[in-house]
């Protein structure tokens, strides 16, 4: 038997798959883009000719498309014993990881008003591979769940006490699935337990979040109610001044088109005018081109002040960790973050940033620095892997 697990992550308009084997090593991923568009597309990592998809090909046929190419390629010869679903918004009712049942859809579903562009696609993946796969247990983990440590303090807005009794209306919090292996990596590098190891982990992807650990607990994070708000991301803008929205409105900006603009517009793509793509934006500004440069700034610079913001929760500092696409990859990013925390004493070494740590158990600081810095790849499908195995082997399938 396989014991093979798989992970689906849905996005609004892409999705990802990856399969593990009953060791938790990843034996294929896969990905699709540009969902109910005429150009959607999918690949099989490694593969260079495309899985074929209709055009406007949805979640449903994509997903469908790739699960028949992973048992086509033999990868897959039965059903896996579990699948671990990201589910990005978990509002206060998901504390951990779950098994999905009727309940688990109903909870999800209310979650949705906060999480318009996320929660739905992520129903419509569970649905998905529910009616491929109706007989083996399907597994929820939330993006949301790692931060339900955080203190009122610092979940809280400062607005009528109504607004979160009634509307729910607080800062959740989100990638938690990457803080939280953070936590866990970055104790083991350090010889340390998750449980005293407190870091300031930077997850720098297309969409972008700082969070204080405490001991291993989420204590402050940079995203709210939503994924828009704190650090610049890729599109999306963070952090703005809500009376921007009285002022677009002025000037004929419906909510929907402010929306778009926030989400979509903005961020690296809306201060450079050419690309939310980080790589191909240090490109554009080696040569010269001011309007990248100075969304690189805009970048860096709210990233190190978000970074001083997080030890306002913490006692002491184990580490500053960067992970994701930009973290994990960009030695200029992440110094030019640093060059603003001198103040802390935080200095990287030229040479391990250029190498990612990778000669040097992830550190990138220099011997003199007060405290390590460490480049560590995320992990999420792992985790949620994991996760899945766990639940399912405690459920009373095959066990792991
Ligand atoms: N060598 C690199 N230098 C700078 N940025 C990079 C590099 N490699 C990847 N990135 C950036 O990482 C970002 C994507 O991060 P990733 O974590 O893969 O995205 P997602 O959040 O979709 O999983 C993009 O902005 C991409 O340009
Ligand atoms: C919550 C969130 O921002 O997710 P992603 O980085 O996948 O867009
Ligand atoms: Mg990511």
């Amino acid at each position: 038997m396989d014991e093979s697990i798989l992970v689906v992550n849905c996005g609004s308009s892409s999705l990802k798959l990856a399969l593990f084997d009953h060791d938790h090593q990843k034996i294929a991923s896969a990905l699709a883009e540009r969902l109910n568009q005429p150009d959607a597309y999918a690949k099989i990592s490694g593969d260079s000719v495309p899985v074929p998809l209709p055009a406007n090909a949805d979640h449903n046929q994509a997903l469908a498309s790739l699960v028949e190419a992973f048992r086509v390629r033999q990868w897959m010869t039965c059903d896996p014993i579990a699948i671990g679903h990201r589910v990005v918004h978990g509002g206060e009712t998901f504390r951990q990881a779950v098994l999905i049942d009727p309940s688990t859809i109903t909870a999800i579903d209310n979650c949705a008003a906060l999480a318009p562009l996320h929660n739905p696609v992520n129903l419509a993946g569970i649905r998905a591979m529910q009616s491929l796969f109706p007989d083996i247990p399907h597994v929820a983990v939330f993006d949301t769940a790692f931060h339900q440590t955080l203190p009122a303090r610092a979940y809280r807005y400062a607005l009528p006490d109504h607004c979160y009794q009634d509307w729910g209306i607080r800062r959740y919090g989100f990638h938690g699935t990457s803080h939280q292996y953070m936590a866990q990596q970055a104790a083991q590098r350090l010889g340390k337990t998750p449980a005293t190891t407190s870091i300031i982990s930077a997850h720098l992807g297309n969409g972008c979040s700082i969070t204080a650990i405490r001991d291993g607990l989420s204590v402050d994070t940079s995203m709210g109610l939503t994924p828009l708000e704190g650090l610049v991301m890729g599109t999306r803008s963070g952090d703005v001044d809500p009376g921007l929205f009285d002022y677009l409105a002025a000037r004929g900006i419906s909510s929907g088109e402010a929306h778009r603009m926030l989400n979509n517009d903005s961020g690296l793509l809306g201060l450079s005018g050419q690309t939310n793509d980080m790589r191909s934006l240090c490109e554009l500004a080696d040569h010269g081109h001011e309007p990248s440069q100075l969304a690189i700034d805009v970048f860096c610079f709210r990233l190190a002040r978000y970074t001083g913001a997080m030890t306002a929760s913490l006692s002491h500092l184990d580490a500053l960790v960067f992970t994701g696409g930009i973290g994990e990859n960009s030695p200029r990013i992440r110094q030019e973050t640093v060059k603003h925390l001198g103040l802390l004493g935080i200095r990287l070494d030229p040479e391990l940033n250029r190498s990612h740590g990778q000669v040097s158990n992830g550190r990138i600081d220099t011997p003199d620095s007060r405290y390590p810095v460490l480049v560590i790849p995320t992990n999420e499908e792992l985790v949620i892997a994991r996760e899945a195995a766990r639940l399912a082997a405690a459920a009373g399938n095959t066990a792991i």
